[in-house]
């Protein structure tokens, strides 16, 4: 139950699915069973559509966790029975069309909305061309509805267009480091549960490197902060050139970074911390040109269970790098 509540809260897109899903079972079910009644197959039977299909994209976001499709699917089937029901309907059922609008904008990306709230509109407004009198009383009628069409449309898609640029920006910021670009600790525990279960289900093996630059406070002293910002930059850079796509970097806080590296066992853990060690103290320089090193602690996931206790085996590893001297790379167990 948690974890249902909590999928709702963090995913918007799923969230306004759920609710079209729980207003079309509420709200269009009624209208269904009243139309059929009254033997008006078209638009009961697409009514019948409309909330069945409803419910298949539902289930199938909630099982899968793609939004993107159930919502194209949704927006172009809403826009189908908003036709229907404009043309069978006639005024009354053109109502639905501002319904529409809202509801694409919510659900598919803002450039997607126009295009199907725009074909939508031109399909009811032929029609109601080509059929005077069935759709719209008069060709004022028609006008006054082309233009609030398009005025409800323009704010929706400047709402949903800052919208979306607004969660993105929020998202970023929850889960990247603003210095560096990189996951932060938050992202890095979600990554490193997720390696945990994945070790358990496949049988993968997991390292983990904790990094941390050498004297870093003297490089802010000295140099001041923002070329110590600029020594981080660049040292993300370094270690992102050095390893896998596959390999995940963070950021956990100050100058300490945190490397996960899927499918390698210690030999490899400790060649991957040397090439790191090695690429830093020959391609990172200070301002005054004297190298910047690293000291790198790192284990494998093996018996671990805990994510704090897998990160804690890592970080006495560093803490005896850090003893040995600096520049230095020690990985359990080797
Ligand atoms: N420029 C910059 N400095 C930071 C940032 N975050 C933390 N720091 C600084 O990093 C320094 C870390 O200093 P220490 O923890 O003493 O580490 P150190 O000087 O590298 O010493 P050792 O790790 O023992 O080799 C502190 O001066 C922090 O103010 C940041 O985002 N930018």
């Amino acid at each position: 139950m948690r974890t249902f509540w909590s999928r709702l809260r963090d995913d918007f897109q799923l969230s306004i699915i759920t609710l079209v899903g729980v207003l079309a079972v509420l709200g269009v079910t009624p209208y269904a069973v009243y139309r059929l009644g009254e033997r008006n197959w078209l638009v009961g039977l697409t009514d019948t559509f409309l909330v069945s299909s409803t419910l298949m994209a539902v289930l199938y976001a909630w099982r899968t966790g793609d939004t993107i499709r159930p919502g194209q699917f949704l927006a172009a089937i809403y826009s189908l029975g908003a036709f229907l029901v404009s043309i069978k309907l006639g005024t009354n059922g053109v109502f639905w069309m501002y319904v529409l609008i809202l509801f694409n904008f919510f659900v598919v990306p803002p450039l997607q909305s126009v295009i199907v709230t725009q074909v939508t509109l031109a399909a009811v407004c032929l029609f109601g061309w080509l059929h005077p009198g069935q759709v719209f009383a008069s060709g004022y009628q028609m006008g006054s509805f082309i233009v609030t069409y398009e005025l409800a449309s323009l704010f929706a898609f400047v709402f949903a267009f800052r919208g979306r640029a607004q969660r993105k920006q929020l998202s970023q910021l929850a889960t990247e480091d603003p210095l560096t670009g990189i996951g932060n600790r938050r992202t890095m525990d979600r990554e490193l549960d997720i390696a945990l279960a994945d070790s358990k289900r496949y049988d993968l093996s997991f390292g983990l490197l904790v990094m941390d630059l050498d004297h870093f406070k003297q490089i802010n002293d000295q140099f001041g902060h923002a070329a110590g910002d600029d020594v981080l930059v660049r040292f993300v850079r370094l270690v992102s050139d050095a390893c896998r796509a596959s390999d995940r970097l963070f950021r956990l806080g100050g100058e300490e970074f945190v490397l996960l590296v899927p499918k390698v066992d210690d030999a490899g853990l400790s060649g991957i911390a040397k090439k790191i060690q090695q690429c830093v103290r020959e391609g990172l320089k200070r301002p005054d040109g004297k190298p910047v090193t690293v000291s790198i602690g790192g284990c494998l996931l093996g018996a671990h269970a805990e994510r704090e206790h897998w990160l804690k085996e890592a970080d006495e590893c560093l803490y005896a790098a850090k003893d040995a001297g600096r520049d230095c790379v020690v990985i359990a167990g080797r």
